[in-house]
């Protein structure tokens, strides 16, 4: 046995087996729903080299930042606009331009059908939409739809003029392209356009959902430690090449010890064990519906010294138990999107801390604790969440 099922008592067999954990199915957990029309049955597949969309963000994101100068900015607002359009171009090259006019029809469609399917009232009492018919929602969730049917039916097309191969070959192809060009495989089933679809809103989901809530929220008491790395590694560059960013060995202590302490998945979606487990002296029966509380592993003494502290060395020579950090949970179902989301953090960490001085206002919330709440979507972060950027002169 393995440290973890020694301490939790399961056997190896089942502590790895993830395939005898199936998540259960949208369509199993809320039949007929919203969720399960808008998101389907989806797989998702590799994230291909995108630097280069952190980047561009990162630029825009300084450009917004320059019209405010010392005042309060509410970061959840901030995460929301940075993050939608560096997924959206990297998984469809497409730019919602959330930085750039928030307003527009496509950032609308979008924030409209995650507040629907949001509604938390769906959540406790998933037979409500079958005898209220959710009319509105549903006409918000084809005008997406054709957002996204469209850019699915442009890059086929790209693919019979040979311009998808030249992507894939130079190795600039966004995630949609690589999908259709998989499935273009005689050996490999085809996707249909609605299962590319499907695939691309619980990506969305999956990869702006979480990134959002994970501002760096503690990251003020420790910024100078952080911001002299950077400039230490940087010099004069403006964002961390690869090499740079294992470098940043301070700033990725940070990012886990934020990631442990307000972990953004707080609880994994619902696993239905296909045989029964024993779990110390006690059996769960085969079928019980059965949750992994990340927010708890992450809190718990038994796994860490001073849980409720954020101490970012704790990190320095990852002396804890592997299972005990599972911010992008592990093993077969790990996040496919960790990388992504590290680089993402880093790059923001860098572009943010080079020029700005951030504190709280002084009538925060937050100025003793941060204040967070799970939400329905399966996902937590901070109550609204207003800071200060100063910028920096020296
Ligand atoms: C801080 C940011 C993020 C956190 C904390 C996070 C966390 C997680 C967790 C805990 C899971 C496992 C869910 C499960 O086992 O049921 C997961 C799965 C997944 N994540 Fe992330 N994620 C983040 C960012 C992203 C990003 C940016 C992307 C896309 C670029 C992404 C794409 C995915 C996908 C596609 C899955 C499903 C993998 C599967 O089911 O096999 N995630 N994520």
């Amino acid at each position: 046995m393995d440290s973890y099922s020694n301490r939790f008592g399961i056997s190896k067999r089942y502590s790895y087996k993830t395939d005898l954990y199936p998540k259960s199915l949208l369509d199993e957990s809320f039949p007929g729903s919203l969720f399960a029309q808008y998101y389907g049955t989806n797989i998702v597949f590799s994230n291909g080299d995108v630097i280069h969309v952190f980047v561009e963000s990162a630029i825009k994101l300084l450009n917004v930042m320059e019209k405010v100068d010392n005042e309060p900015i509410e970061v959840k607002d901030l995460m929301h606009r940075l993050t939608l359009d560096v997924l959206g171009k990297a998984a469809f090259g497409f730019d919602f331009n959330n930085l750039g006019d928030p307003k527009n029809v496509y950032v609308t469609s979008y924030n409209e059908v995650l507040e629907e399917l949001s509604k938390p009232i769906y959540y406790l009492i998933s037979f409500l939409e079958h005898i209220v018919p959710r009319t509105e929602a549903i006409k918000k969730i084809a005008k997406l739809n054709k957002l996204y049917d469209e850019m699915v039916e442009r890059k086929i097309k790209s693919m019979k003029t040979g311009e998808l191969d030249e992507k894939i070959n130079n190795k600039s192809a966004d995630l949609l392209e690589n999908m259709i060009h998989a499935c273009n495989d005689p050996e490999n089933p085809t996707l249909t356009s609605e299962e590319l679809r499907h695939n691309l809103a619980i990506f969305m989901l999956a990869g702006h959902d979480t990134s959002k809530k994970n501002f760096i929220y503690l990251f003020i008491d420790v910024q100078k430690k952080v911001r002299d790395e950077i400039l230490r590694v940087l010099g004069d560059d403006l964002t961390p090449s690869s090499e740079q960013q294992k470098e940043l060995k301070y700033m990725n202590m940070v990012i886990n010890e934020n990631l442990r302490l307000y972990p953004p998945v707080d609880n994994l979606p619902r696993r239905i064990p296909l045989n029964d487990i024993t779990l110390r002296n006690h059996v769960i029966p085969a079928k019980t519906p059965i949750y992994v509380y990340i927010y708890g592993i992450h809190h718990s003494s038994k796994n860490w010294e001073n849980p409720e502290k954020f101490i970012p060395e704790r990190f320095e020579n990852e002396k804890h138990d592997h299972y005990a950090w599972l911010s992008f949970n592990s093993g077969s179902r790990l996040c496919l999107g960790i990388n992504f989301s590290l680089i993402e953090q880093r790059i923001m960490l860098c572009t943010l801390l080079r020029k700005y001085e951030v504190s709280l206002p002084a009538n925060s919330i937050h100025k003793d604790k941060l204040q967070i709440a799970s939400e329905s979507s399966g996902t937590m972060g901070p109550h609204p969440l207003p800071l200060i950027f100063k910028r920096r002169t020296d």
